[in-house]
């Protein structure tokens, strides 16, 4: 058996003697997040429910949720019991990853009711807490380096912020957060990106978000949006927009002068769009509901970033792993084909076709581009403008968060022939 992996290391880092002063206790709270509930409503209604407590219990209340919402697999696997309750598992959490001689005392469990511990799981689904399915798939994607990148898909890796450019520069945004107390650098691969450094900020309640200053933007999903290549006066299409993370990124790109059709079929997330739009000031976009932009429509650059399996934004939720249907996977490359080619007809001669996904299965990543490529050969594999760390011998983009210490994200980019 390995030494204690990040994420392992994570779970015994945290301020568990804090638990002694929650209550009541979680118990329920865990059979919800265990029956499927999000853990991050959860944990809201928690602490919603335990308005007394300080900012470290608070804290640990977190941890308790997600970490038990995480590790059932694992937690189950050491006590050798599938049935375990709920609070059997947090007091297995607390012993067998955080190295607490009073675990069953801190979760209020009997001390008869922990089995004696036993060494830590050595196969990759057991250790590091995967659905089988999932541990397959990051074998076959990683290799050599699936625990690695098992381990980061159990850590919820940094924030990162992004300067709207329409507002704020990079720079000047480090200055003001720095006066509020929170200390960033620079993202190594996002040109308007910003990591945090030290404890999580709320950043929603900072005026600065308030007032459209910042976002808060996975560096990967920044760097994608940078794929676009998109410049001041540019009109884009943007076929996937959601709640419009890269919309907001085309649009301060673009300028006042520029234009982003934001199609998703999704009337919510579009909504949402709209919204941040308005606090970022954003005045260029123009949203479209349903799936496609009008037919007559021709821009300068297109960024399609398909509905996808998502496995490579599993860091973002403890809960994800457990409520991903693998039997939705095999429908989505000719989903993805169907939505890329659709949008590839906006792209005018000379124009930039950007199609990217946040996951690391090839099916919906390498082959569908290659499939795109070869029924469109009007449409050239152009070279990504991004560091040489992201691009693969092929020629795509992919990062990994056990590389990169980013979300996992795959894109291809093409130019249209003039
Ligand atoms: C990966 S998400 C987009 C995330 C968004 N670009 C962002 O950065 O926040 C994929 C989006 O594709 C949309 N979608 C689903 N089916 C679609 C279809 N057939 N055509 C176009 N978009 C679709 C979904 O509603 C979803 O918002």
């Amino acid at each position: 058996m390995s030494a204690a992996s990040p994420a392992e290391r994570r779970v015994a880092a945290a301020p568990w003697d804090a638990l002694a002063r929650v209550a009541p206790p979680l118990d329920a709270e865990l059979v919800e997040v265990l029956g499927g509930a999000t853990a991050e409503r959860v944990v809201d209604r928690a602490l919603r429910a335990r308005r007394g407590l300080d900012g470290l219990a608070r804290a640990v209340v977190a941890e308790a949720i997600f970490g038990v919402a995480l590790w059932r697999r694992r937690l189950r696997a050491q006590l050798g019991d599938a049935d375990a309750p709920p609070a059997v598992l947090l007091a297995a959490l607390l012993r067998d990853l955080g190295g607490r001689a009073d675990a069953a005392a801190l979760a209020g469990v009997d001390a008869g009711a922990l089995p004696p511990p036993r060494p830590p799981p050595a196969g990759l689904a057991d250790r590091f807490s995967l659905p089988d399915w999932l541990a397959e798939e990051v074998a076959r994607a990683a290799g050599p380096d699936a625990p690695a990148l098992a381990d980061a898909l159990d850590r919820p890796g940094p924030v990162c912020l992004r300067a709207n450019r329409l507002r704020i520069g990079r720079g000047a945004l480090a200055t003001a957060l720095a006066a509020s107390g929170i200390a960033t650098r620079p993202a190594p691969l996002a040109p308007d990106g910003l990591v945090v450094d030290g404890p999580r900020p709320n950043v929603y309640g900072l005026v600065a978000h308030r007032t459209g200053l910042v976002e808060v933007q996975d560096e990967g999903s920044q760097l994608l949006g940078a794929l676009v290549g998109a410049r001041p006066g540019d009109a884009v299409v943007d076929a996937c927009a959601g709640a419009g993370g890269k919309t907001l990124l085309l649009a301060a790109a673009v300028g006042p002068a520029g234009r982003v059709y934001a199609v998703d079929p999704d009337a919510a997330r579009l909504a949402r769009l709209r919204v941040r739009a308005t606090r970022a000031g954003a005045e260029g976009i123009v949203s479209i509901e349903g799936p496609s932009a009008p037919p007559e429509l021709r821009v300068d650059r297109v960024l399609v970033d398909a509905p996808c399996s998502e496995l490579g934004a599993l860091r973002r939720g403890p809960d994800l792993r457990w409520r991903l249907d693998p039997a939705t996977f095999p429908a989505l490359p000719a989903l993805q084909l169907g939505i890329l080619a659709r949008a590839a007809t906006h792209v005018r001669r000379g124009g930039r076709l950007v199609y990217a996904t946040c996951t690391f299965r090839r099916e919906e990543d390498e082959e569908v581009a290659l499939a795109f490529e070869a029924a469109h050969p009007e449409f050239v594999r152009a070279a990504p403008e991004a560091d040489a760390s992201v691009v693969t011998p092929d020629g795509f983009v992919r990062t990994w968060p056990h590389v990169h210490d980013t979300d996992g994200f795959f894109a291809a980019v093409w130019t249209r022939r003039g």
